[in-house]
């Protein structure tokens, strides 16, 4: 038999057994087929953009490793992000931050950034069927420091106003070319490695500053803002903690980013899901893998990931969660970094859609909790592979570890000539 044959087989049998609990495994496919990954372009050249060429990382953040093949210009950037997209499958976002613009060689300045400067980008991603979300960049400048936003400077503070307005504009931009919105997250490292004075003077500055970058309703964009527990340097305080972003996106209507690397380890962030839809617009994840501490390691299929995958699913939030990835090792392949970590956070959404969420509520609903208990405990052991192989063979992409090979060429002919 073909391996072609083999899956068809599994996946025919999946379903029928997926029907006897009483879920539909193609209707699965079929919403699994619709979401689309925000795929962030900083994991091709380690943080690096083209702003700052040689200038080193700031910001608490952290790219460990030195695997040969890191992408050095805008092309190479282009050429691994596509080669990663066409081993997974479906139809994906890509995710720029500022550093990233088109700035042909030219000494372009956080505060002069306009429109012009990812035209190119926005025909590039028309042309290869992609829609862009962008982020403001805060770290990797002299003006970093340890404070931006929330900075007691006007000076200081005044610049990175400016630049997350036009950063904003180019959203706004970018969505209007689209004709989809741009989801533009606004991250900063703001914070003290000892305990300051006074924890609520930067807070204050910070809100003022948010409400004066948020003064301009947009149409076509829509923002986001980033919490974090603590940067490396940075680790007694951060302005923008979770507590804080929650409350201002409670009170202004903003799209919080949950960052799964961003939280006590502890900390579950599916059960942040549910609290956070009642009281926000929407949810923007940065799908991460925390060891230890916020080290951005390449996501892989953990249980946390299909706990937060569930907790969307039995929300029935798809519509409302925006599905980002954000991590970078430099360690390993870093198209095989892409690609494993997109196709880690589809396998969880596709067990999360194959629950048969109906019946366990309506356990629940009787308080027939053994019931409800063996139920999710045998979902475990159902062939959901079964399904996922048929997805990726249905879309065109290799099937299980095929990728390893394909990676392993591009490697050869390509970024190993580095
Ligand atoms: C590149 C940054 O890490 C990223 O934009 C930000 O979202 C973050 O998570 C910082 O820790
Ligand atoms: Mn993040």
């Amino acid at each position: 038999m073909t391996k072609e044959n083999i899956i068809r087989q599994a996946y025919e049998a999946a379903v029928e057994r997926y029907a006897a609990v009483g879920v539909d495994a193609r209707e699965a496919m079929d919403k699994l087929q619709k979401i689309s990954l925000s795929m962030h372009c900083w994991q091709a050249d380690d943080v690096s953009g083209f702003e700052n060429q040689g200038g080193s990382l700031t910001g608490g953040i952290q790219v460990t490793g030195n695997y040969p093949g890191r992408a050095r210009t805008i092309d190479e950037v282009r050429a691994d992000v596509l080669k990663a997209a066409s081993l997974i499958a479906g139809k994906h976002r890509l995710n720029l931050h500022e550093i990233y613009g088109d700035f042909q060689g030219r000494k372009v300045d956080r505060d002069e950034v306009e429109p012009a400067h990812f035209e190119s980008w926005m025909q590039w991603a028309k042309e290869n069927g992609m829609k862009l979300d962008f982020n403001s960049t805060s770290f990797s400048h002299p003006k970093s420091g340890d404070l931006t936003l929330a900075n007691p400077d006007d000076a200081i503070r005044n610049f990175w106003i400016e630049h997350t307005k036009r950063c904003r504009w180019i959203s706004e931009e970018m969505g209007k070319y689209q004709d989809d919105p741009c989801i533009m997250n606004l991250w900063i490292h703001d914070g003290s490695k000892e305990v300051p004075a006074s924890r609520l003077k930067y807070r204050q500055i910070l809100e003022q500053s948010l409400d004066e970058i948020f003064a301009t309703e947009y149409k076509n964009m829509k923002d986001c803002i980033e919490a974090k527990l603590f940067g490396i340097g940075l680790e007694s305080y951060t302005v923008g903690s979770y507590d804080f972003y929650l409350g201002y996106g409670a009170k202004k209507n903003k799209i919080v980013t949950l960052d799964t690397g961003h939280f006590h380890l502890t900390e579950s962030i599916a059960d942040k899901v549910s609290a956070l839809l009642l009281f926000t617009p929407e949810i923007m994840l940065h799908v991460s893998r925390p060891i230890r501490w916020d080290s951005d390691h390449v996501v892989i299929l953990s249980d946390d990931l299909l706990d937060l995958a569930r907790e969307i699913i039995r929300c029935k939030a798809l519509d409302r969660v925006h599905i980002g990835l954000d991590y970078f090792d430099a360690t390993i392949n870093r198209i095989g970094a892409y690609v494993i970590g997109c196709r880690a956070t589809q396998k969880a959404f596709m067990q999360a859609l194959l629950e048969p969420s109906a019946t366990l509520q309506q356990y629940e609903a009787e308080g027939k909790y053994f019931q409800r208990l063996a139920l999710q405990e045998e979902m475990k052991s159902l062939p959901w592979t079964a399904v996922w192989d048929m997805f990726c063979l249905q879309n065109d992409v290799p099937v299980g570890e095929d990728y390893i090979a394909e990676i392993e060429k591009y490697e050869a002919e390509v970024t190993s000539k580095r």
